[in-house]
């Protein structure tokens, strides 16, 4: 029988979230790198780059992969000749392995979690508790298999209940264009086939943890129903034209991955949750004989690629930049912005609004100013600021309105497309939207030079920061006229890969 302890449990857990912040699995990076060969769309294929390089980095200097360190998700299969010699609930034990991991000195992670989700929403500031899924299974070893999943991501998840007789392939078709780019393709789809409502969503996060695989079925080919689906699936997601952050391009998905379980006569419920360029997941087996200590990868497994230089790129002062100066920035064009920077994402602007609202006067002054949509990590040793890449845009669409027309505001720096809403009060005011790389925050922190705090302090990351940044890379996404490459490009992918017909692109 084995006995499995306390301390080891905890020190295993702690250390696997740890590893998965600055380590993506190796199939990711195997996947991500043939992709970014056949790449044929420049901005996809620059986007697919600086992930690329982003993660080596990350890699070698052991920070986190993405500013969204993610909300730890959990499994155990729990061997039923297992003793525990503990004094912890399993749940407890597994909470405070995250609470080590999250709040290492060396490498202190972002806490996400807010507890009071539909009151008061308070950071929990260990990014506990982590949501646990534990089976009893025969067996005298204890298997876990953790992800640090992002917000992003999980916020683009998808459950339906479909009649037995519909097309599982036209519903995903018709779902995945409606999730944008904030899930930061290119990334995993994960579907959960029958069960239950709850088992299939349970089933389609699992699915996403399981190894990249696709190229093997293809070179095997098919044995079964879900096999050939995976393959359908697979192609026709990709013909969708979506690409790497939506920008448009020949891979969308890296792999699609189905579970299943049987179900009732009358159903078909399906779930789709998609996994983001920050994929994280470690799997390990405690069998008693001590702590787990996963094995560092060889940077040889990371590509040599050289990022896009200053050529071709528009160079801006964001300490003397004017509304007028921005009416000649065209979608799709590179943009070096060097100056000083504002923060905010969805904490703040509902404060900010809520203020202007109650008429009141605003702590930070917007007039002229760009307003970068992140949450960053905190900084440790002689960094100014942790890892810092953008946030998913598209929630502060609402609040979008209001900001360019009360407070002075003329440029936005996020991630993914813009809603009708958003681009519309873009170019009312003739603003102008930004992305920079989701997926690429600690490439994207070594353009910040310094970093304070202006105003609500008490929100953590999601409090105003004032960045100065040098060169920061970003691309017009939505121009001062109303322009957006998140239309254009992905419409443009999708003809020319010519597998899908125009008409179903929304
Ligand atoms: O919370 C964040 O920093 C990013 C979030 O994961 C998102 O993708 O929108």
């Amino acid at each position: 029988m084995a006995v499995i302890k306390q301390e080891d449990f905890i020190q295993s857990i702690a250390d696997a979230f740890q590893y998965i912040s600055y380590y993506h699995p190796a199939d990711y990076i195997k996947a991500l790198t043939e992709a970014y060969e056949r790449e044929a769309s420049p901005a996809a294929k620059d986007a697919m780059a600086q992930i690329l390089v982003n993660s080596r980095m990350c890699a070698e200097g052991h920070r986190p992969l993405c500013q969204d360190t993610g909300i730890a998700v959990v499994f155990l299969k729990i061997g039923m000749n297992v003793r525990w010699d503990a004094t912890m609930g399993v749940a407890d034990m597994v909470n405070e392995g995250v609470r080590r991991a999250y709040t290492h000195p060396d490498n202190v992670l972002r806490a996400s979690i807010l507890a009071d989700p539909a009151g008061e929403r308070k950071n929990t500031r260990d990014n506990t508790p982590a949501v646990i899924h534990m089976e009893v299974v025969p067996g005298d070893t204890v298997e876990v298999i953790l992800a640090a999943k992002g917000g992003g991501s999980e916020n683009k998840a998808k459950f339906t209940m479909l009649n037995p007789s519909d097309s599982i392939v036209d519903w995903v078709l018709k779902t995945v264009p409606t999730m944008g780019a904030g899930w930061c393709p290119p990334g995993i789809l994960g579907l959960g086939i029958g069960g239950t409502p709850e088992k299939a969503m349970v089933m389609a996060k699992e699915a996403i943890l399981e190894p990249i695989d696709i190229h093997e079925l293809q070179a095997r080919g098919p044995k079964n129903r879900i096999e050939e689906l995976r393959l359908e699936l697979y192609e026709k997601v990709n013909a969708l034209g979506i690409g790497a952050q939506g920008l448009g391009g020949l891979t969308t998905v890296l792999d699609v991955k189905i579970r299943h379980y049987p179900t009732h006569a009358a159903s078909l419920p399906v779930g789709m949750i998609p996994n983001c360029a920050a994929t994280r997941h470690a799997h390990f087996v405690l069998d008693g004989s001590g702590p787990v200590a996963l094995e560092p990868p060889s940077l040889d497994l990371w590509p040599k690629i050289e990022l896009m230089g200053a050529e071709g790129a528009r160079r801006v002062n964001l300490d003397t930049l004017t509304r007028q100066d921005i009416l000649t920035w065209r979608a799709g064009e590179r943009v070096l912005l060097t100056g000083r920077l504002l923060t905010g994402r969805d904490a703040a602007h509902k404060r900010l609004v809520d203020m202007i609202g109650r008429g009141e006067k605003l702590p930070v002054d917007f007039t002229n100013r760009f307003i970068y949509y992140v949450g960053p990590v905190d900084p440790v040793r002689d960094e100014v600021v942790g890892p810092a890449g953008p946030t998913t845009a598209t929630r502060m669409d609402k609040f979008t309105d209001t900001m360019l027309a009360k407070t002075g505001l003329i440029g936005m720096v996020g991630k993914a497309e813009r809603g009708p809403q958003a681009i519309e009060a873009i170019r009312k005011h003739k603003a102008v939207y930004c992305i920079a790389v989701g997926g690429a925050a600690y490439l994207v922190a070594k353009a910040i030079r310094s970093s304070k705090v202006l105003a609500f302090p008490e929100l953590g990351m999601e409090a105003i920061y004032e960045f100065e940044v040098k060169d920061m890379p970003v691309t017009v996404a939505v121009d001062a006229h109303g322009n957006s490459v998140h239309t254009t490009g992905p419409a443009e992918w999708r003809a020319k890969i010519g597998k899908l017909p125009l008409a179903v692109t929304t």
